[in-house]
């Protein structure tokens, strides 16, 4: 691992109100990578982007930047730069003086300003709009021209706070591509805000899912999509079939009546359990091929696939990604892997998780 960059330790964040909006809040971020704190509403998340710019301080815990304490450190000297959702650019000042606002305060030379201009308009491919009125620009520009009067500054860290919320979906697709390469090509570690989980799974390196100011599950979008820690995240991070369960022994887990055969082990024995099963691991067979059979009742074309709603003897609802369209009222059977099953605890905290990750990857 490399060093970090920035280190939340223990932090806890309770307002005047006696609101708790964070609770010991711990986060490992590593240089030049691209990280997402991803959570619904109300969550914490810009909470803790406040935090680490320095704009709010913590209650409780510590805030460690390059291996120093900088609780106390004022917003103004820390090499942090915040992109907010509003972009917060100044409406009567044109593109150049909106990008060059934080270098002007500074007192840096004109002639290194106007360098420094240029050439950021040029990275968030705007060269030649130095002259333009803000009025004059569409929404995914001056998200651009935001995104240059932060990078002008030459921060180590940039704070996103959902910058791309307010574009519209094309928009926002083609600005997910185009902020994912400038952070790999500045090599500048950004701290992406969302509750959009397509957006967080497609850009990051590792996300943090958060609710109700704590951090649930911290990893790779792979490992969150694949082994979410409980229901709440298995639900966020995408769609999924979610079903009571029992772990019958190791490698044995029974839902819908039914023993499988599945990946998890070092559970005890007829332990309660939540099974996850994503509906694009889901085949569709005849019935009597079929490890489960439902029948089904409703479809909706996709584009590029067909979500199929269907529903088995025990009235279980199940979502079915499947290329191909099927008949309604059919009955229709079901096939999956045993990695495809993913079994979670009830009331999961992530430390177990990992515990029980490495006991078995021990074994
Ligand atoms: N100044 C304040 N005083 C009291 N409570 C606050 C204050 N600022 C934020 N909160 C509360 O703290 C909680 C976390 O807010 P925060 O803005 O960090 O959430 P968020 O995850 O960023 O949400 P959103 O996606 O809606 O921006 C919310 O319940 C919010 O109402």
């Amino acid at each position: 691992m490399e060093k970090p960059i920035i280190e939340l330790k223990q932090i806890t964040k309770r307002y005047d109100d006696g609101f708790t909006a964070l609770e010991n809040i711990n986060m490992t971020i590593e240089p030049g990578k691209f990280y997402s704190l991803l959570g619904p509403s109300g969550s914490g998340k810009t909470t803790i982007l406040r935090i680490i710019a320095g704009f709010t301080d913590a209650s409780e815990g510590e805030v460690w930047f390059e291996g120093k304490k900088i609780n106390a450190l004022p917003a103004n000297q820390r090499k942090v730069n915040t992109v907010f959702q509003n972009y917060a650019l100044f409406p009567h000042m044109d593109v150049f003086d909106n990008v060059a606002f934080g270098l002007t305060l500074k007192k840096m030379p004109k002639k290194e300003i106007r360098e420094r201009v240029v050439n950021a308009l040029k990275v968030v491919q705007l060269p030649g709009y130095a002259n333009r009125e803000i009025s004059e620009l569409s929404g995914g520009q001056q998200q651009r021209v935001a995104i240059a009067r932060a990078i002008v500054n030459e921060p180590k860290v940039l704070l996103l706070d959902e910058p791309l919320s307010a574009l519209d979906m094309k928009l926002r697709k083609d600005m997910q591509y185009e902020l994912r390469e400038l952070q790999q090509r500045l090599k500048i570690t950004f701290i992406f805000v969302t509750h959009d989980q397509e957006e967080a799974l497609a850009m990051s390196d590792e996300i943090f899912v958060m609710n109700d100011g704590k951090v649930l599950q911290s990893g790779t979008p792979v490992d969150i999509y694949d082994e979410p820690i409980n229901h709440f995240v298995a639900n966020f991070i995408g769609e999924s079939n979610i079903l009571p369960g029992k772990m019958v022994q190791d490698f044995e887990v029974q839902f819908v009546g039914k023993s499988f055969e599945c990946a998890d082990a070092g559970m005890r024995p007829n332990e309660k359990v939540e099974v996850v099963l994503r509906p694009e691991d889901l085949d569709i067979t005849t019935p009597e091929q079929g490890k489960l059979v439902v029948k089904v009742d409703t479809q909706l074309f996709r584009g590029d696939h067909f979500e199929i709603v269907a529903y088995d003897d025990d009235e279980n609802e199940w979502l079915i990604h499947s290329t191909n369209p099927v008949k309604d009222g059919k009955q229709i059977g079901l096939t999956f892997e045993p990695e495809d099953i993913h079994v979670m605890r009830f009331g999961e905290k992530e430390t177990d998780f990992d515990a029980r990750l490495e006991q078995y990857e021990e074994e």
